[in-house]
């Protein structure tokens, strides 16, 4: 579960987020729709605690995150106690910052043997079963720079899926994609998605994707939720003129 209550950041004099409240049930699919610099992407910055937040507060699970609950007190988190949240917690990036000095099967296994102490046969088992799931059986042993960027990014996915998160974010993971490159990795998503019991936060640009794999879609305009609602019901009768018109956009940019 996630929970935003209120929650306000600021870049100086930039408010960001005004006073956003919304949840996210374990187990749903909720994708982020709204306008370019609207504060999408620093929502999950705040969730995987990159942004420090200056008012309300966002809970995961039963563990606030950037304040701890002391005896009915709200006091500001320590890092050992956000370490242990973060670990509840992966992303997949925009850009898949694979590391490329290690190979393709190092990759997955770094971190959980760093972090979750698991054993190198433990960890390599595992990964291989997450690159048999995206698809990349073959490309074990192979530098991420000799793959495409879908491949890199379904690398980056079976990353993120080896540290067993409970909470999956996805940030415009198919951006910077060649279009032939985009429904590959979209279909990892689409199965991952149907057969295991994360959370999904995902800011998209793909409209169809959001429709078909979500159970709520939020469109989000200036740090604010405008509407929330069903994918049919959000795609084809919003109700709000903002999500109407950036609908709109979208489509036109789309169709030129
Ligand atoms: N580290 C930062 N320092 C200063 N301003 C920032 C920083 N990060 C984000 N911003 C500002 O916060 C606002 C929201 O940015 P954010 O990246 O969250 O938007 P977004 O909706 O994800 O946009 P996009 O769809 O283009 O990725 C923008 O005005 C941006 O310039």
């Amino acid at each position: 579960m996630i929970r935003f209550d209120d929650v306000v950041k600021k870049f100086d004099d930039n408010i960001v987020l005004r006073d956003l409240s919304f949840s996210v049930r374990p187990g749903e699919f909720v994708s982020l729709i709204g306008p370019s610099g609207s504060g999408k992407t620093t929502i999950l910055r705040l969730l995987m605690t990159l942004e420090r937040i200056n008012g309300g507060t966002i809970q995961v699970g039963d563990e606030y995150l950037s304040h701890m609950d002391r005896g009915g007190k709200l006091v500001p988190a320590d890092e050992r106690h956000l370490r242990q949240v973060r670990k509840r917690i992966g992303m997949v990036f925009q850009q898949f910052n694979l590391f490329p000095n290690m190979k393709v099967l190092q990759n997955i296994t770094e971190a959980p043997m760093r972090v979750l102490g698991k054993s190198r046969d433990e960890a390599e088992r595992r990964g291989k079963e997450l690159l048999d799931m995206v698809g990349l059986s073959d490309k074990v042993d192979e530098h991420p720079s000799r793959l495409s960027g879908g491949q890199q990014q379904r690398v980056a996915i079976a990353r993120a899926l080896a540290m067993e998160p409970e909470i999956l974010l996805l940030d415009e993971v198919t951006s910077a994609l060649d279009p032939e490159l985009v429904a590959g990795v979209l279909a990892v998503l689409r199965e991952i998605a149907s057969t295991t019991d994360i959370t999904f936060l995902c800011v998209t640009h793909e409209m169809q994707f959001a429709r078909d794999v979500s159970d709520r879609v939020m469109m989000f305009d200036a740090g604010q939720i405008v509407e929330d609602a069903a994918p049919d019901k959000l795609f084809t009768d919003p109700d709000e003129e903002r999500t109407k018109a950036f609908l709109h956009a979208v489509i036109d940019r789309e169709a030129s």
